[in-house]
């Protein structure tokens, strides 16, 4: 299948490189000529403009979005339109907010598919997890596409109507809010407690065969080997919060309890005041890191 992917970031060339290791022909596409460059060598072949890219994709173009939220994806939408009619199909596998994908959807005439996108930079080898909503049409025409790029068949379904893939990934990021915080408050207790202990060894032990073995966990693992125990300079401030943001004011909106979520979403609010020291928002900086790949923030000399 032709396929354009628009976004060439830390995921977009991800997509790219499995979708042409899976067969298919990429045309590629972003702001910065270098990521252009970069899926040219990969095998892409590379469009200097929306225009042109589209231009290239001929009829029933199958287009993914992999742009950061918000702003990113309306201007790439309003440079697509001219070229879009309903026998194209769009996938945003961005972390866009599931309102969001329902009005971009009732404002093209492609099929939108949103997409959410779970395993980040560091599962560029495995493939993702990818939650889609949007009509099962153009769900089943982009079948071959998204087992190329998600773990295989199993990694990927229809979640329901357009706004429901995205819907998923932002309750997902809510539990991984969570998750973090939970790994982070149980090995600040270790750090700071009655034992003198070697969390990477900690780590590994519980990797292997206890209850709360997870990928997670793992990273806490893989943060210990190469910051060391005591986590080195990794500082106590922990970045983003937008999509546990929305997790918690849908909760909100529908009347559900998840305190959990809302107290991690907190705790990260909270790494960004003067105070500081916590071990459980310096092992949350690292961790994005692990799956995200986002900027750790380090302490000063
Ligand atoms: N990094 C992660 O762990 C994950 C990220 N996501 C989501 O995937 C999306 C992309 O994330 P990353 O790849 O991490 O971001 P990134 O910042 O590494 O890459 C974004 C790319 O989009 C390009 N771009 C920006 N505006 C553009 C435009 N108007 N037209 C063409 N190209 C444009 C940039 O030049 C950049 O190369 C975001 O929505 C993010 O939230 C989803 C799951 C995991
Ligand atoms: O979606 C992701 C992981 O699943 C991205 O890494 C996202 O950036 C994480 O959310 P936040 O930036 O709020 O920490």
């Amino acid at each position: 299948m032709q396929l354009g992917v628009i976004g060439l970031g830390r995921m977009g060339l991800i997509v790219a490189d499995r979708l042409i290791e899976g067969g298919h022909d990429v045309v590629a596409y972003d702001l910065d000529e270098a990521a252009v460059e970069r899926a040219g060598e990969a095998g892409a072949t590379p469009a200097d403009s929306i225009d042109d890219l589209a231009e290239r994709l001929g009829e029933e173009k199958r287009i993914w979005l992999m742009v950061p939220a918000g702003e990113a994806v309306d201007a790439t939408l309003a440079e697509l339109d001219p070229h879009l009619d309903s026998e194209d199909v769009v996938v945003d596998g961005g972390n866009s907010h599931f309102e969001r994908s329902v009005e971009r959807a009732e404002a093209t005439d492609a099929a939108y598919l949103d997409c959410g996108t779970s395993g980040g930079p560091a599962s560029a080898e495995a493939g993702f997890s990818l939650m889609i909503g949007g009509p099962r049409w153009a769900y089943n025409e982009l079948v071959p596409a998204f087992d190329a790029v998600a773990t295989g068949p199993a990694g990927h379904d229809r979640m329901g109507p357009v706004g429901s893939g995205h819907y998923v990934k932002m309750v997902h990021n809510g539990v991984e809010y969570a998750l973090m915080q939970a790994y982070g408050e149980g090995f600040e207790l270790l750090a700071e407690g009655r034992y003198d202990l070697d969390l990477e060894s900690v780590a590994r032990t519980w990797n292997n065969g206890a209850v709360i073995r997870s990928w997670l966990l793992e990273l806490c693992e893989e943060a210990f080997r190469e910051e060391g125990t005591d986590l080195g300079d990794v500082d106590d401030y922990v970045a983003g919060g937008s999509t546990g943001t929305w997790t918690v004011q849908e909760a909100l909106e529908q009347e559900i309890a998840l305190p959990i979520i809302y107290q991690a979403l907190s705790e990260r609010f909270g790494s960004r005041s003067p105070e500081e020291g916590r071990f459980s928002r310096r092992l949350a900086n690292r961790l994005r890191y692990g799956f995200g790949r986002h900027e750790v923030a380090r302490r000063e000399e």
